[in-house]
């Protein structure tokens, strides 16, 4: 371990990390075991080098070196085989484009999630999660990934594009989606590219649902530009968009490549920690019972809606806290577009570089008892213990999360709402163990609803 220092006279400890294998170098640790393989790097050193094949991959532990990765978006662009197998899918929208055009993109796509827009999607999430809350039954066992998925699928295609239409294409979504999704995380796995070219019944289902979604939002976006009415929705909002530095709008083929990212960034995470909010709950009785006594004391029966979300305190600290022990996005990729230093050690141009919400999350020393679920650490006068750049669940800079409020405002209500009605018990002997896929999922949770 080596210790130097860079500009600012800091010494960071630098480290490689062990258990390295001839050509594909801690490619079998990251694919088998990922999770409890990071989470062991922060104690080696404050940016840890591994491999990914021939690859070079450094992992910033530290939080000041993760903020200096993602606050300088030009030389950490996005990029790397990850994205590149994204693009068939995402086409050119805000996840896969690089630094120049992103800016210009974000410009276009910020004014769909202005605060008044939300106001008007947080209809939609009342309206969904009061529905999903109706479609319950005592004591039958349902599995809260999937009906998690379905909610969120339902609200973000509603606020999504809220036509006429929308019955059809809201279970259009909701059918593709989960699709999408797996196909989509097979393909990012795969070294070789071949899996995709194989003649399986899961890559003609992945096929036909990327072609069936590609060709609803593109009738849709046609619809829409024709008739030029604002439904109020981010469909109209991203056509309506005009860039203030060269007044130039966004074509058909550059909107549905915003939406189809937009349904595969939102869904899943939201989904994700949606149902690992409801495992921790049912683990940890007297934080359920402070939230039943929040939503029974705020809403007194009443379905929630945005005005409520600024009350609902203690439920907003029991999603705050979901995400920082299971972070749907638990890594995300960055590549070095020239040669730089960072932590003291030289990095070439082309360099992975994978932050870890996670690790970050789970190391010792940013926070008290990282382990335990303890929404209140985020009460006012707690939450500045908490250091910049130490709590990571949306990213940072000019690529964090565009729809953060989205979807802390759909969780808020759809945690209330349900469980102003319902208790979600666990069905015995079921083992829960974190899956780092596509998004962080719980795998298969059965629980069991209770009335209140
Ligand atoms: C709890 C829910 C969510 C989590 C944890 C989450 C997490 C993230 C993270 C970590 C990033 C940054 C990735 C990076 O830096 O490479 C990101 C970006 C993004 N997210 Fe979310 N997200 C959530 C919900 C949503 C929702 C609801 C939407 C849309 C409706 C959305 C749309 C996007 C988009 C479009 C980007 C790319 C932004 C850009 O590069 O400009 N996300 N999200």
């Amino acid at each position: 371990m080596r210790t130097p220092s860079d500009g600012s006279g800091r010494h960071w400890r630098f480290a490689r990390a062990p258990h390295r294998r001839p050509l594909i170098g801690h490619a079998h640790l990251l694919a088998r075991r990922p999770l409890e393989f990071l989470t062991s790097l922060p104690a080696l050193g404050d940016l840890v080098e591994l491999r990914i094949g021939p690859r070079p991959a450094y992992l910033p532990c530290h939080p000041d070196l993760v903020q200096q990765v993602l606050l300088n978006a030009r030389v950490y662009d996005t990029g790397g085989p990850v994205k590149e197998k994204a693009r068939p899918i995402l086409g050119n929208g805000l996840i896969t484009s690089d630094w120049a055009d992103h800016r210009r993109q974000r410009r276009l796509v910020q004014p769909a999630f202005h605060q008044a827009r939300i106001a008007a999607y947080a209809e939609v999430m009342r309206d969904e999660c009061a529905a999903r809350a109706r479609s319950w039954h005592t004591g039958r066992v349902l599995d809260v990934g999937d009906e998690m998925q379905a909610l969120t699928a339902r609200v973000t295609a509603r606020a999504l594009f809220s036509t006429e239409m929308a019955p059809h294409s809201v279970a259009e979504v909701q059918r593709s989606l989960p699709l999408m999704v797996r196909g989509a995380y097979r393909r990012a796995m795969d070294p070789t590219g071949l899996y995709a070219r194989l003649p399986l019944p899961a890559n003609r289902a992945f096929d036909a649902a990327l072609r069936r979604l590609q060709a609803l939002i593109a009738g849709i976006v046609g619809d829409y530009r024709r008739s030029g009415v604002d439904r109020g929705d981010v469909l109209s909002a991203l056509l309506a968009a005009r860039d203030e530095e060269d007044g130039g709008g966004m074509s058909d083929q550059e909107v549905h490549d915003q939406v189809m990212t937009l349904l595969l960034a939102g869904v899943e995470t939201t989904a994700s920690a949606l149902t690992w909010a409801w495992h921790l709950l049912a683990a940890h009785p007297e934080a359920e019972a402070r939230l039943h006594a929040e939503v029974d004391g705020v809403l007194g029966g009443r379905t929630p809606g945005y005005a409520d979300v600024p009350r609902l305190g203690y439920t907003q600290r029991v999603f705050t806290e979901t995400l920082r022990l299971y972070p749907p996005a638990w890594m995300y990729t960055r590549m070095t577009t020239e040669p730089t230093e960072l932590g003291g050690h030289r990095l070439p141009a082309g360099a992975d570089v994978l932050i870890s919400p996670y690790v970050i999350h789970r190391t010792p020393g940013l926070f008290a008892r990282p382990a335990v679920f303890d929404p209140d650490r985020w009460l006012p006068e707690r939450a500045g213990e908490v250091a910049r750049g130490s709590y990571l669940p949306f990213g940072g800079g000019s690529r964090k999360c565009i729809g953060d409020v989205f979807g802390m405002t759909e969780a808020t209500l759809a945690l209330a709402a349900l469980a102003s009605r319902w208790r979600l018990r666990p069905v015995p002997g079921t083992v829960v163990r974190p899956r780092a896929e596509m998004s962080l999922t719980a795998g298969p949770l059965p629980m069991r609803p209770e009335p209140r």
